[in-house]
């Protein structure tokens, strides 16, 4: 049976993760939290989840990397430097990030890519998210992972087309740019909605996630998935075969 231990166990999604992983047929070996050593849980964990804060990664990564740990990514709010320490943590264990670990968005995010390669740029594309109370990033990891699906369908950079600060007199929208919008409250477990408008007509395609327990049941998933690959970086599309 694959032992699991968490990074962030106490928070929301560690208690959906331990709550979900007796169910889906694996061991939880334990967890840390803020303070905590992740080097205890690597010494008898034969993979690691992690849904914490950015801060904790590079010490994560360091003792996932000492022991040859897979290691899957749940935690937002990355910015390059984290994903140059993922990336070099890829060279040497096997490592899944990921914004989104549900089934949906993973197809979401296909079915985004697939229309912003089909549409030109004349349809706007504008990404709305709305989530609980409290998280604490924005755009959330799903908008940017969207963001990402439909620049790589334009064949353009994220980076060069992002607008997620709009206020005050902002002048027209440029065209070709891929904007954000993020909506906080209530207890929203995740919804995304994703906006192509054209001249008289607009598509919209989205996602609403009702509950933790998908995300809960996706990263184990992923999580069983990674266990025993070889070194490299993963992401959800690989897990499930999209
Ligand atoms: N990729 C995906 O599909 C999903 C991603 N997420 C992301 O997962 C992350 C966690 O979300 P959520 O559970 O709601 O957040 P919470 O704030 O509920 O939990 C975060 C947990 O991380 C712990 N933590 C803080 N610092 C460290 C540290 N240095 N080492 C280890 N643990 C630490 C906190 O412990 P303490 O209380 O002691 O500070 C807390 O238990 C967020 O980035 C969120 O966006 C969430 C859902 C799905
Ligand atoms: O913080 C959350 O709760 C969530 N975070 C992820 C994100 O930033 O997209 C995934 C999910 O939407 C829930």
């Amino acid at each position: 049976m694959t032992s699991i231990g968490i990074i962030g166990s106490a928070g929301r999604m560690g208690q959906a993760l331990a709550a979900a992983i007796p169910d889906l047929g694996a061991t939880l070996v334990g967890g840390i939290d803020a303070g905590g050593d992740p080097a205890v849980l690597t010494r008898d964990a034969d993979v690691l989840i992690d849904f914490s804060v950015p801060g904790a990664l590079e010490a994560t990564l360091a003792a996932a990397r000492a022991s040859g740990t897979p290691i899957l990514i749940g935690t937002t709010g990355l910015g390059p430097q984290h994903h140059a320490l993922i990336d070099a943590a890829a060279a040497e264990i096997a490592v899944l990030q990921t914004g989104n670990v549900s089934l949906g968005v993973t197809l979401l995010a296909r079915l985004v890519r697939d229309a912003a390669a089909r549409l030109g740029p004349d349809w706007d594309i504008e990404i709305l998210e709305m989530h609980h109370r409290h998280k604490v990033d924005a755009p959330s990891g799903t908008a940017l992972l969207l963001g990402e699906a439909a620049a790589e369908g334009r064949d353009i950079t994220l980076a060069e087309a992002k607008v997620a600060d709009r206020a005050g007199l902002t002048g027209a929208r440029s065209e070709g740019t891929i904007g954000f919008a993020s909506l906080r409250g209530g207890s929203v477990a995740g919804d995304h909605l994703v906006v192509f408008a054209g001249e008289g007509e607009r598509i919209e395609i989205g996602h609403r996630a009702e509950n933790r327990e998908i995300f809960a049941r996706g990263a184990i998933t992923a999580a069983l998935w990674l266990a025993g690959k070889p070194a490299g970086r993963y992401g959800m599309s690989d897990v499930l075969g999209l």
